[in-house]
């Protein structure tokens, strides 16, 4: 084969989309990701599967005249979303979806790579197939499993994230952080149930979780400084059976954000202060797990970014827009902990929808614009 065409990009796109998988099941994915790139010029390249993280996938492309090893990761997995777009190549898992475009950027990844598997590169270039960023922290079980060893480290690292909010095939980018880090928040509070005609036997979960929810939600207003803020969302909460039993038991699942580890780490004390109150005065145990896992701000490399928002505007094909920092959390923020890169947007121009919404459709012709300006800036970065 050579290097995939539009009309097998959208082919490639539409299936992937098709065939969504949660964090850490991606095998059909990788099942096809495999089947595609078995197709391309094998001359090139060396294809592994680590065994540590048996559905992520990792492509050398031997260069010519190596200096450094360039990596270019994609996230692969799909979220816990019933698909609302109505589109003929909707989701066939019920209630997994694309809902963060990941199907967008294995696209891209897999029409670099087709290009490159054609047209040795100058530098080596790593293609990282990242299972789980959407929990469970893939990047981070990825570097701490080892498996960016040996001629698999990379030098430096690239990845994109899609933005409906930006026109299609633009490109954000910013010095600094792009996205926040996050920690997952679990809170169980354990009381005892009984009759609902007899709440003076029992010890009520839902009342005292109503209370600590809205005390949480006084954090940011009360105790970060306006100018600089920070995210608490309670996105799930569960208890209770029926009507008239009181709830024995109540969990509370969550995300904070914030744009520095600092402030992070004082939205996680605040939440440990309250929970132990709370605790405390409706005399229950509550127990709080707070887990960052991966998710570390999304930091970007100061050169190697100038470097890449230089060539973006110089570009006269590129839609460049300089972006402001996103709550969004991405575990790409660990790895850019431990190699030195850049994080940037491609615009999928779906401004009535959000990230994580069933309504989700990114601009399939954000694809061709993005990978002609992603190879475009390898090329020249491979030139330096
Ligand atoms: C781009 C995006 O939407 N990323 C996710 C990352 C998940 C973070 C983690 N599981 C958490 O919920 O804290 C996001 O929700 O921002």
């Amino acid at each position: 084969m050579t290097v995939l065409n539009e009309e097998e990009l959208i082919l490639i796109r539409r299936h992937l989309h098709e065939i969504p998988e949660l964090a850490l099941q991606e095998k059909q994915t990788h099942q096809y990701l495999l089947k595609i790139i078995a197709d391309f010029k094998q001359d090139y390249l060396t294809i592994k599967t680590p065994p540590q993280l048996p559905t992520a996938l990792l492509v050398l492309v031997k260069g010519k005249n190596p200096q450094r090893t360039i990596g270019y990761r994609t996230d692969i997995d799909a979220l816990p979303v019933t698909e609302q777009t109505g589109l003929k190549f909707a989701s066939k898992h019920p209630g997994i979806m694309h809902a963060c475009g990941h199907d967008i950027h294995m696209t891209v990844a897999l029409v670099l790579l087709s290009y490159f598997s054609e047209n040795q590169p100058q530098d080596n270039l790593l293609f990282f197939f990242q299972p789980a960023e959407e929990s469970e922290s893939g990047g981070k079980q990825a570097y701490e499993k080892g498996i960016f060893t040996g001629k698999f480290k990379p030098d430096e690292f690239y990845g994109l994230h899609d933005n409906p909010e930006l026109p299609a095939g633009a490109i954000g980018c910013r010095l600094g952080t792009l996205f926040a880090g996050t920690t997952e928040v679990n809170i169980d509070l354990i009381g005892k149930g009984g009759h609902a005609a007899f709440p003076q036997n029992a010890n009520d979960t839902v009342v005292a979780a109503a209370s600590l929810i809205m005390q949480i939600q006084t954090v940011i207003s009360r105790s970060i400084d306006p100018i600089q803020s920070g995210v608490i969302t309670l996105g799930k909460v569960r208890a209770g059976t029926i009507r008239n039993v009181i709830a024995d038991h109540t969990r509370i699942e969550g995300t904070i954000r914030g744009l520095t580890q600092q402030m992070i780490l004082k939205i996680d004390q605040r939440l440990k202060d309250l929970c132990a109150g709370i605790g405390r005065s409706y005399n229950m145990e509550v127990k709080l797990d707070l887990n960052q896992g991966g998710y570390w701000p999304v930091e970007n490399n100061p050169e190697l970014t100038k470097n890449f928002i230089q060539y973006m505007k110089n570009n006269p094909d590129v839609n460049f827009i300089e972006t402001k920092p996103k709550m969004t959390g991405e575990d790409f923020g660990f790895l850019l902990a431990k190699f030195p890169g850049t994080m940037f947007w491609l615009g999928v121009g779906d401004p009535n929808s959000q990230l994580h919404s069933a309504t989700l459709n990114p601009d399939e012709k954000s694809i061709e614009r993005g990978i002609n300006a992603i190879k475009g800036f390898l090329i020249a970065r491979m030139e330096k």
